[in-house]
């Protein structure tokens, strides 16, 4: 699972997974179960030190037979790329105006920002996301439990790509 802060990865993922009868892994969670809540990282160490651990992480769970959530800015990484380029990846968007009730101040890099911030940083990171995804889904203005039901049937359908838009 990959996409922007807010667009409902860990969530999601976790009902997935739980559909599947597979683990979940949240990067995030591993990385605070080993340093510490992620503001605190940030502002002890700075953000390379945590893309530095999260980049650990993220390798560390892509070799697991699981359903992933990534941090929203795990696929900057060069490295996490090539990796996610043979697997199956849903990519979760959302507008601004649904994640501004969402975004709460565990996200050091939006909180004092607010939903410019996370307008900016989803601008810059857009075409790296669409890139990357086998497949999007919308999670705006729908609850997450149908789309963990869409993702779950994808998989075990062969987690193909997006069908074609038939021409009218
Ligand atoms: N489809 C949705 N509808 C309403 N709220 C949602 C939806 N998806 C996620 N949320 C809420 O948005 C917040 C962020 O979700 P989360 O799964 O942590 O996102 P991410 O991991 O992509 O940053 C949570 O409070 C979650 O309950
Ligand atoms: O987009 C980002 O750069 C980040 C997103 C966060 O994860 P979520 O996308 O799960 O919120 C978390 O990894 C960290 O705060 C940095
Ligand atoms: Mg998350």
């Amino acid at each position: 699972m990959i996409g922007a802060p807010g667009a409902g990865k860990s969530r999601a993922g976790k009902r997935v997974a739980r559909l599947l009868k597979v683990p979940f892994v949240d990067t995030d969670r591993r990385i605070v179960l080993r340093h510490g809540p992620i503001a605190q990282v940030f502002a002890t160490r700075g953000e390379e030190y945590f893309r530095m651990i999260e980049r650990i992480e993220v390798a560390r769970a892509l070799k697991e037979r699981a359903v992933v959530a990534l941090g929203g800015g795990a696929v900057l990484d060069p490295e996490t790329q090539i990796e996610l380029g043979s697997l199956p990846i849903a990519l979760l968007t959302v507008s601004a105006e649904a994640v501004a009730d969402r975004i709460g101040d565990k996200r050091p890099l939006l909180r004092d920002g607010g939903v410019e911030a996370w307008e900016k940083l989803v601008a810059a990171r857009r075409s790296t996301y669409e890139r990357l995804a086998t497949r999007s889904w919308d999670s705006s203005t729908r609850p997450i439990d149908a789309i963990a039901q869409e993702i779950a049937d994808w998989v075990t359908s062969g987690a193909g790509p997006e069908p074609e838009q038939e021409l009218p």
